[in-house]
């Protein structure tokens, strides 16, 4: 079930924890190595963990045990390295979080930011940036867009321009939340193969999470499955298989607890229905 690890890990997490105030434990001491270059995709139910995880490799959630140590910078235990690290480690959200009445150029310039200090950036973006965000535009099919409105663009072209301003960061990793969650099945592929091309062709390591399960068989080179804050399978797509999947697709700890607690107390919520309406409701089913 381990994947085959090759000595250069770009980006790589040792024992790492992440509870929640509160005491609910999202990621429980999980130790993973990211391979420069690889398409990985986490897949799990809702609450497994998943955007958790996603969000701790640049400390957006900050871990509560372990560590994130990545290969260029470091290990993200200060300040620096955590700025050096997020400049190259682009993301890519659910909801794009683009200004909507600012240009797709102006959105992807945003991009740019973390390669100037704050003074340097209230004053108009060098020719270089332009030029780049441009060449980012185009990439993803929207050079022709970079002068309209984001509220004026799709649901998919708007997520193309959020992959375009991650490329502005010229990244080395990707991650990317539920990107394509909002979007139509037609839509979700043509986002997916256009993010899995651009980051085989860069070299970019692309860590991302998805709900559908077809998604992941089709664009991964690794899956890492998550359940109830724990890694449950880790290998290549063709390693997935039914015994798997109900590994992965398992009911979260909290809610058997609850069923259990449930039928052990209190009737069903049949039972508590009278005599003719429970009847109904079989005959409904
Ligand atoms: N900010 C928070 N405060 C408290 N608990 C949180 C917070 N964010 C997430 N959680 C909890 O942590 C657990 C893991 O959540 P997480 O969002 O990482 O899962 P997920 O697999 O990404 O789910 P989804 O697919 O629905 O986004 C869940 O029980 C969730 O309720």
């Amino acid at each position: 079930m381990a994947f085959s690890k090759t000595p250069q890990p770009i980006l790589s997490i040792e024992n790492l924890g992440i509870t929640y105030p509160g005491g609910i434990e999202a990621l429980r001491s999980t130790s993973i190595d990211f391979q420069r270059g690889e398409f990985n995709v986490l897949l799990g139910l809702s609450g497994a963990g998943k955007s958790s995880l996603l969000r701790a490799l640049n400390h957006l959630v900050k871990p509560t045990s372990g560590k994130v140590t990545s290969a260029e910078f470091g290990v993200l235990d200060n300040q620096r390295t955590l700025r050096r690290h997020r400049r190259k480690t682009a993301m890519v959200f659910q909801h794009h979080q683009l200004i909507l009445r600012h240009t797709a150029l102006q959105n992807v310039l945003m991009g740019r930011l973390g390669y100037h200090s704050f003074l340097r950036s209230l004053l108009p973006m060098p020719q270089a940036d332009l030029e780049l965000a441009l060449h980012c535009l185009d990439r993803v099919g929207l050079a022709d867009k970079a002068l309209s409105r984001v509220d004026q663009l799709s649901g998919g072209q708007q997520q193309r321009v959020g992959i375009a301003r991650a490329l502005a960061q010229q990244p080395t990793i990707i991650l990317a939340d539920e990107p394509v969650a909002s979007l139509d099945p037609s839509t979700s592929e043509k986002v997916l193969s256009q993010l899995k091309q651009i980051c085989a062709e860069d070299g970019i390591t692309a860590i991302v999470s998805l709900h559908q399960l077809e998604y992941a068989k089709r664009f991964a080179d690794r899956i890492i499955g998550l359940a109830n804050a724990q890694v449950v399978f880790d290998a290549a797509p063709d390693q997935l298989d039914d015994k798997q999947l109900a590994l992965i697709y398992q009911q979260p700890v909290s809610q058997r607890k609850a069923e259990f607690t449930k039928d052990k107390q209190q009737p069903s919520v049949q039972q508590k229905l009278p005599q003719k309406t429970a009847t109904q409701l079989e005959i409904a089913r």
